[in-house]
């Protein structure tokens, strides 16, 4: 699913965010990008989303070319991944539910079954008893849960969360993180960041990613 060889990251300011990194990650897995603040995490995902373009080297997603000259591509590329942004991105004024179909917009599906996969989404992450609340009224984790709503709604072969433990006490993190792992499945590959280390360290059905410095060390756990 993204096949990564030699690739190295340089902002326009100079900053190396990336370098020399090569990695594989199959459709079906569950991978924790892990790494000290500023070490490259935020940056290799969006290289993934077509969001930053490497600077050397290759990189494919779904079997497209992350390069400038594949615009068309990416953009089809982007309707098959489900975005988890830390700054969530929710519509203040609009309801949960109208946050989720907002995400689905550019699907060409019908209003009927667009509200029909909204509400299944919001079930899913339990947030059944909000779904016609305006997304202001919700907590960081309820409002985190909408973002998640809004991006497994569109039944993503990708889903890529950036930090979405963070600003949340342990026991929602874990909650999650659990519902994050949920959506594994051989269809479904989940990466995410994180910084809450001690909460997926052990998980053998997961692939780290140990970012340091722009550089990258994949550990497998029992899964192949
Ligand atoms: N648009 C940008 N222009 C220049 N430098 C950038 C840009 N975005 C990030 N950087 C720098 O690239 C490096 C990696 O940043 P990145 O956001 O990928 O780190 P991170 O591991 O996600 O950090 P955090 O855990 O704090 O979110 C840092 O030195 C950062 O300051």
């Amino acid at each position: 699913m993204i096949e990564a060889k030699n690739i190295s990251l340089t902002y326009k300011d100079g900053t190396v965010a990336l370098r020399d990194v090569n990695l594989t990650i199959k459709r079906g897995e569950l991978v924790y990008i892990t790494g000290p603040s500023g070490s490259g995490k935020t940056s290799l995902l969006k290289l993934f989303l077509g969001m930053e373009y490497v600077t050397s080297g290759k990189l494919e997603v779904s079997g497209v070319s992350m390069v400038k000259g594949k615009a068309g591509s990416i953009r089809n590329l982007r309707k098959t991944i489900g975005p988890v942004f830390q700054e969530f991105k929710l519509i203040e004024g609009r309801t949960a539910l109208e946050n989720v179909m907002m995400g689905m917009r550019f699907l060409g599906m019908s209003p009927k079954r667009m509200k029909e996969d909204a509400m299944e989404a919001l079930v899913k992450v339990g947030l059944e008893h909000k779904i016609y609340t305006s997304v202001e009224h919700l907590s960081w984790g309820q409002a985190q849960r909408v973002a998640i709503a809004r991006a497994v709604s569109r039944k993503p072969a990708l889903i890529i969360a950036d930090e979405p433990t963070g600003n949340l006490d342990r026991e929602n993190a874990v909650n999650i993180l659990n519902l994050l792992a949920s959506f594994q499945d051989q269809n479904t590959t989940v990466i995410l960041t994180t910084h809450a280390t001690h909460l997926i360290e052990g998980n053998q059905k997961a692939t780290f990613i140990r970012v340091k410095s722009g550089e990258v060390r994949v550990e497998r756990g029992e899964q192949e």
